[in-house]
């Protein structure tokens, strides 16, 4: 049974590998000093932007899902909770229960985290050989801190800024509550009983992801976060009010999540894609850069223990929808994720049975 590090110390957040970069983290900095001195290295195509697929009109249509109706039962909302998960692959929660306060919090402390100096920062940097700390993309216009929140045996206190503790600390307690209770009715949408998704997580595991963008002179050409599907279970976003970034690929479009204050973006993960046999979208998404405003995103993923079974569930199977997905273990399919590309989503098309054989 394939655990990455043990099962709990694997990678958090997208596909991205941590490359190294001898000049990490002074890009950066020096991206905020001066936006005006975009390195090469972060320079796309046109064809890889795909302009001409954006089309910022369709954002209003994505799915606005009432959580507190949701966890009542309220017929109505789990219905647009299937919608949601098979048109969109995404929706954006209101009524959540979560405090304003508590959330200004999390932007007001990450914010102050920001503002340190490259010194006091790298104090947390994330080690080549580690998955968890503070860092930037080698190809992409962001800096990121990941740590592993849940369980709270597996953190490495050494990763988290003391500016963040207590902050991180309620929000993603909260994030746990509204997390679990969307994975419950999905359950319920796929014919398992309420805790059926969360027992085949053995134990659920939650990671927090910030995102930090620094304005860029070439939003046209350079991308905060490369086009990917999220390897996990569902990720949960909260993002600024007042600047967009997220796109989600629909049909041929790029979709801009246009934010609404107070709410947060949910989007199915490859493991409900996996579980659903494709009735469910694990999205393609990316993150692009703005010129004149900075962009930051709290991400928290819940996922699976690394020995709980993946694959089809059998009564999603039938002859109309012949299973789709080669069964394995979460481990497995996460190593297998990091083993391939970032761009795109070609590790789920990967567990296509005929097309992964397995390593
Ligand atoms: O920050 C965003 O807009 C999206 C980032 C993302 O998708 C991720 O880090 O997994
Ligand atoms: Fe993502």
């Amino acid at each position: 049974m394939s655990t990455l590090n043990g099962g709990a110390d694997h990678v958090l957040g997208t596909t991205h590998k941590k490359e190294e970069s001898p000049t990490f983290p002074y890009i950066q900095e020096t991206a905020r000093k001066n936006p005006f001195n975009v390195p090469e290295s972060y320079v796309r195509t046109e064809e890889q932007m795909e302009k001409h697929l954006y089309t910022p009109h369709l954002s209003s249509h994505l799915p606005i899902i009432d959580f507190g109706l949701l966890s009542n039962g309220n017929k109505e909302e789990l219905l647009k909770l299937d919608f949601a998960c098979k048109e969109w692959g995404y929706f954006q929660i209101v009524n959540h229960g979560m405090q304003i306060d508590l959330m200004q919090r999390v932007k007001d402390a990450v914010a102050e985290f920001s503002e340190l100096s490259i010194k006091e920062k790298i104090k947390y940097a994330m080690p080549p050989d580690d998955m968890q700390g503070y860092g930037h993309t080698s190809v992409d216009w962001s800096d990121y801190l990941v740590l592993l929140v849940y369980p709270t045996r597996f953190r490495k206190p050494q990763f988290w800024p003391k500016e963040l503790k207590d902050t991180i600390d309620a929000y993603s307690n909260e994030i746990k509550r509204i997390g679990e209770e969307v994975i419950n009715s999905l359950s319920l949408l796929l014919g398992l009983e309420e805790h059926g998704l969360l027992d085949l997580h053995r134990e659920v595991h939650q990671g927090f992801r910030v995102n930090y963008y620094p304005p860029c002179n070439t939003p046209e050409k350079v991308l905060g976060v490369s086009p990917h599907s999220d390897p996990r279970t569902i990720a949960i976003v909260m993002q600024d009010d007042d600047v967009s970034g997220t796109e989600i690929r629909y049909k041929r479009n790029w979709v801009p999540i246009t934010p609404i204050p107070g709410a947060l973006v949910v989007n199915v993960g490859d493991v409900i894609e996996i579980l659903s046999n494709g009735k469910y979208k694990s999205v393609e998404h990316r993150a692009i850069t703005n010129k004149n405003k900075k962009r930051t995103t709290f991400i928290s993923y819940l996922f699976p223990q690394g020995d709980a079974e993946i694959g089809a569930l059998d009564h999603m199977i039938d002859d109309q929808n012949p299973k789709m997905y080669k069964d394995t273990t979460y481990g497995e399919y996460l190593r297998h994720v990091l083993n391939t590309k970032l761009e795109g989503k070609p590790h789920i098309n990967a567990t296509k049975i005929n097309e992964w054989i397995g390593e």
